[in-house]
C-alpha cells in the first residue's frame, strides 16, 4: 500500500474575524497528486497557505509523514520539504531569470527545464518582472521544480499557459512523482485537473463537497462543482 506522506485534518482558518475553511480534511499519498479543485473564493489558497504555515489554524491537525506540523513555523515546513508555488506574486520581478532560478539552493539539474522550456534559456538575463505573465508562471513552477520537496503546492500553474507547456508542465511533474515528491495540484483547467490528479478533493464555501479517487473520474460532477 502505498504510503501516506501528508495528512490534514479538521482544518479551519481564515482572515482577522472571518472564518474561511470550516473543517476541511484530506490526505496524499507518496508519488501522488491530489488535485484541488473548486469556483473562485471558496478557500484553495486559504488551505495551501494553512499547510505551508502562511496561515495559522484555528483548529485541526496537519501531519507530514506521521509526524504533527501544525505548530511549526513556515521556514521550518519548508526545510522539512513543503514547497509551495502561489498563484501571484511568484517570482522577483527585480531579478534576472538566472537569479530568480538560483534562488532554488539545491543540487537539482535546470538543463532539462530549459529543454522543456526553451524561453527561459534564452531569456536567462532578462529581468522576471519583463516577462509576460506565462512566462513568469513558467519560471515560478521551474523553481519549486529545482527544490528538493517531499510535496509542492502548486497553485494554479497552469493559468495563463500556453497548452504545450501545461503538456510541459505535467511531464515534469511525472518525472518528479517518480522521484518520490508528492503534489498538490490547485487547478481550474479541467483536463489538466483530471489527467494529473490521483485523487481529487472539491470546496465550496470552505468545505468539502466532493472526493474521489483516480484514475477514472467523472468529469460531469467536477464541472458540477466547478459551477454551482
Ligand atoms: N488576505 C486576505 N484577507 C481577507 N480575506 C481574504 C484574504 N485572502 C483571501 N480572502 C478571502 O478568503 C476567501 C477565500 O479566498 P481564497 O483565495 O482562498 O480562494 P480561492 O478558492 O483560492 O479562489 P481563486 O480561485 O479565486 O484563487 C475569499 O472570500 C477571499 O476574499
Amino acid at each position: 500500500m502505498t504510503e501516506l506522506v501528508l495528512e490534514f485534518e479538521g482544518l479551519r482558518c481564515g482572515y482577522a474575524d472571518t472564518e474561511i475553511l470550516h473543517g476541511v480534511s484530506g490526505s496524499l499519498k507518496q508519488g501522488q497528486t491530489l488535485g484541488l479543485f473548486g469556483r473562485n473564493g471558496v478557500g484553495k489558497t486559504t488551505l495551501c497557505r494553512a499547510l505551508t504555515g502562511a496561515l495559522p489554524l484555528l483548529s485541526g491537525e496537519i501531519k507530514l509523514g506521521g509526524q504533527p506540523l501544525d505548530r511549526q513555523p513556515a521556514f521550518a515546513r519548508r526545510r522539512k520539504g513543503i514547497s509551495y508555488m502561489p498563484q501571484t506574486g511568484m517570482v522577483f520581478d527585480n531579478l534576472s531569470v538566472r537569479e530568480n532560478l538560483s534562488l532554488a539552493r539545491s543540487d537539482l539539474q535546470v538543463a532539462p527545464y530549459f529543454e522543456r522550456f526553451p524561453r527561459l534559456a534564452e531569456r536567462l538575463d532578462q529581468l522576471a518582472g519583463s516577462m509576460s505573465g506565462g512566462e513568469r508562471k513558467i519560471l515560478s513552477f521551474v523553481r519549486v521544480m529545482l527544490e528538493e520537496s517531499v510535496v509542492a503546492i502548486l497553485d494554479e500553474p497552469s493559468e495563463g499557459v500556453q497548452p504545450e507547456n501545461i503538456e510541459n508542465m505535467q511531464q515534469c511533474m511525472l518525472e518528479k512523482q517518480k522521484l518520490g515528491c508528492s503534489f498538490i495540484l490547485v487547478e481550474q483547467n479541467v483536463n489538466m485537473l483530471m489527467t494529473a490528479s490521483d485523487a481529487l478533493l472539491g470546496l465550496d464555501s470552505g468545505r468539502t463537497v466532493y472526493e474521489a479517487d483516480g484514475p477514472n473520474f467523472d468529469r460531469d460532477e467536477i464541472v458540477s462543482v466547478l459551477t454551482v
